[in-house]
């Protein structure tokens, strides 16, 4: 459905996309992840020709995109990161002039923003104006507006950014209504959490790159890192951790504080090993828990940083 090809877009010495290659599939939730400046908007505006690019092809329902594809264009729903809806209309105002944009039949247009008001939450609203309203129920609105003409493709920009968890919750659990409906959807976000819930596929961009792409168990499975055993334990020792170092799929141990953090490989049966040997060296230890790869510790083993570091 969306076909990105060796894009590069330059801002004067800055490369924003670097040969950047994507394929989004019909029927997809495909997730673009990534700390903030890795690219995700200036792609999206190269998806949506609201941007030149210097090399490679965007091609939208198998044709490119250009700034006058008008009839493409009618058939994209973009929710972009900043609001832009009128002040000087009311919420059902706005949604109906969005709607409009597109849907020309009265009936049906009036279905339609009923059916976006349902949608988005905002029965209670319908009278309000923007300003008025939280930033939840902004979003929302924002939303509401992009989706109301039912487009086969939408395109959302970070639409949780400063939100609420409860209108967090309903934004994701809509765009996965919309998906089941029908609708292809490419959704950016730089929290690993969101995209994880919601996606069937995700690209993880840094500096204007797909560092890598596939499913979140697919992107995981890349990964050395198999499983993250934390452990309180006090007065250990250098020799201790050398010692747990050697043990089976253990591959790196840190110790803080009087927290151990000891990542394996894969593998069946890590954590008793290690209780093991805490038994056998008869230390004590407090909470122990383990962590299954995230998609940070992806984007980590790729990258060298955090995702989250530069993003929170
Ligand atoms: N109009 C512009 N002029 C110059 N540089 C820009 C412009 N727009 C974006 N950039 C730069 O291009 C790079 C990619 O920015 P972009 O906004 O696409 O990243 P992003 O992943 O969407 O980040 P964010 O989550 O912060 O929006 C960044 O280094 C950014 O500073």
């Amino acid at each position: 459905m969306v076909e990105i090809d060796n894009l590069v877009k330059r801002y004067k010495e800055l490369i924003a996309l670097d040969h950047l290659k994507l394929t989004v599939e019909e029927g997809e939730i495909f997730g673009l992840l990534g700390p903030n400046g890795s690219g995700k908007t200036t792609a999206i505006n190269c998806i949506l020709a609201l941007l030149y690019f210097d090399k490679g092809s965007v091609k939208v329902f198998g044709e490119e995109i250009q700034p006058s594809s008008y009839e493409i264009k009618k058939q994209i729903g973009v929710v972009l990161q900043n609001v832009a809806v009128f002040e000087e209309l009311t919420v059902q105002e706005n949604i109906d002039y969005f709607c409009g944009l597109y849907i020309r039949d009265k009936r049906r247009r009036k279905q339609y923003v009923e059916e976006a008001v349902a949608f988005s939450g905002l029965e209670d609203f319908r009278k309000f104006y923007p300003k008025k309203l939280s930033g939840g129920l902004l979003r929302r609105l924002n939303i509401a507006c992009g989706i109301a003409h039912k487009p086969k493709l939408i395109i959302m920009d970070e639409p949780t950014v400063a939100v609420d968890p409860q209108s967090r919750n309903r934004i994701l659990e809509g765009i996965q209504e919309l998906n089941r409906k029908g609708a292809t959807v490419i959704y950016t976000s730089h929290y690993m959490e969101e995209v994880e819930q919601i996606c069937s596929r995700i690209a993880i961009l840094d500096k204007g790159r797909c560092v890598a792409s596939g499913t979140s168990e697919e992107l995981k499975a890349m990964i050395k890192t198999g499983e993250k055993i934390h452990m309180e334990a006090l007065g250990l020792q250098p020799f201790h951790l050398e010692e747990i170092k050697e043990l089976r799929h253990v591959y790196q141990v840190d110790y803080r504080e009087g927290m151990l953090e000891v990542r394996c490989s894969g593998g069946k049966h890590n954590l008793v090993h290690i209780l093991d040997y805490f038994r056998k060296r008869e230390i004590g230890f407090g909470r122990v828990y383990s962590e299954l790869p995230t998609l940070n510790d992806v984007f980590l083993e790729i990258t060298g940083k955090e995702l989250r570091d530069s993003a929170e």
